[in-house]
């Protein structure tokens, strides 16, 4: 990713991609106390927008807050400065990640007297999960690592520091032939993809995971609720057991990256007819329909740069 061409907004300016770079000794890279957010721009009908971007940053300064770290900048500045990388970055859609991490003024675990820093890149970033797992689904393993517990780390912090247990679970699943984890919580229930929040259908009921089980506030699983609503499709918030995964009629994921990514196998088990189901594909296209701007109701979700 280093050595690419383009533009980077760092602590309040535009610099060159490749200048864009830290020292060795700064505190987040030792420690892993740091926040970031993932955030999409779409090319849509009416040219390209950021979706969502709002609650984004809203949850990057919770993010943060919740880990004791005062932003800088305003959310205004902060949102500003994500449309502005997509405009110096000529990019019609994209990926936005905006991080926040604690400088290099001292090392030690307490962190005070260290500067904080905002940085916020953009790329080109397709299917998350693969075109053919959008449209097929995807295979997927239960992890054999837990999810955080809700007070070992801030769950509902975008934090660096909770994406260990996220990689190492995403590579065990990838080393075992699957396409991604779905990780459990200490007490066994269903929490979330290791980058991802998961929705079970059965019945014509979609049924996901509450908050308790350690999954992130997902901005695209709320997404999902209101699709839900515009559709009449009862959606329920419940403890869920991963045999009644394997007993589903559907599955899937949702993320800002994986977007709406069906789930046809769980543990080598198909999951409904093995592929993606019809409430998913409903889910799916009235998803694309908004961030694409074919939905004047959601207009207000999107943030043209
Ligand atoms: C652990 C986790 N849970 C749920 C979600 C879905 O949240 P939301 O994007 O607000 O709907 C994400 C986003 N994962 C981000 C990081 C992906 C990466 O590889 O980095 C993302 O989708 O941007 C998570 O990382």
């Amino acid at each position: 990713m280093a050595d690419r061409d383009g533009k980077i907004w760092m602590d309040g300016e535009m610099v060159d991609w490749r200048d864009a770079k830290i020292h060795v000794l700064t505190h987040t890279l030792h420690y892993g106390c740091g926040v970031f957010e993932g955030v999409r721009a779409y090319n849509t009908v009416d040219g390209t927008a950021v979706f969502r971007l709002q609650e984004h940053t809203d949850r990057l300064f919770n993010s943060a807050k919740i880990l004791r770290m005062t932003m800088p900048f305003s959310k205004e500045q902060v949102n500003e400065a994500q449309r502005a990388v997509v405009r110096a970055n000529k990019l019609e859609s994209c990926y936005i990640r905006p991080l926040v991490w604690i400088g290099s003024q001292k090392l030690g675990v307490s962190p005070k007297g260290n500067q904080i820093h905002v940085m916020i890149a953009a790329w080109a970033w397709g299917a998350y999960l693969g075109e053919e797992g959008m449209k097929r689904g995807i295979r997927v393993k239960t992890s054999s690592y837990t999810r955080h517990h809700v007070n070992i780390t801030m769950t509902q912090a975008k934090a660096v520091s909770n994406y260990t247990n996220s990689i190492l679970a995403n590579m065990e699943a990838l080393d075992d032939g699957y396409d991604e984890a779905l990780l459990l919580d200490s007490s066994g229930f269903v929490s979330e993809g290791a980058g991802e929040n998961v929705f079970v259908v059965k019945n014509g009921v979609i049924y996901t995971p509450d908050l308790s089980a350690g999954a992130l506030n997902g901005i695209t699983r709320n997404t999902v609720f209101a699709i839900c609503k515009d559709l009449g499709i009862e959606i329920v918030q419940k403890r869920i057991t991963r045999d009644e995964i394997y007993i589903a009629d559907e599955c899937f994921f949702t993320g800002t990256a994986a977007e709406v990514t069906p789930i046809r196998e769980l543990d080598r088990l198909e999951i409904g007819a093995g592929s993606r189901g019809p409430i998913t594909e409903k889910i799916q296209s009235a998803f694309f329909d908004i961030v694409n701007g074919r939905n004047a109701k959601y207009a207000n979700w999107l943030t043209k740069v």
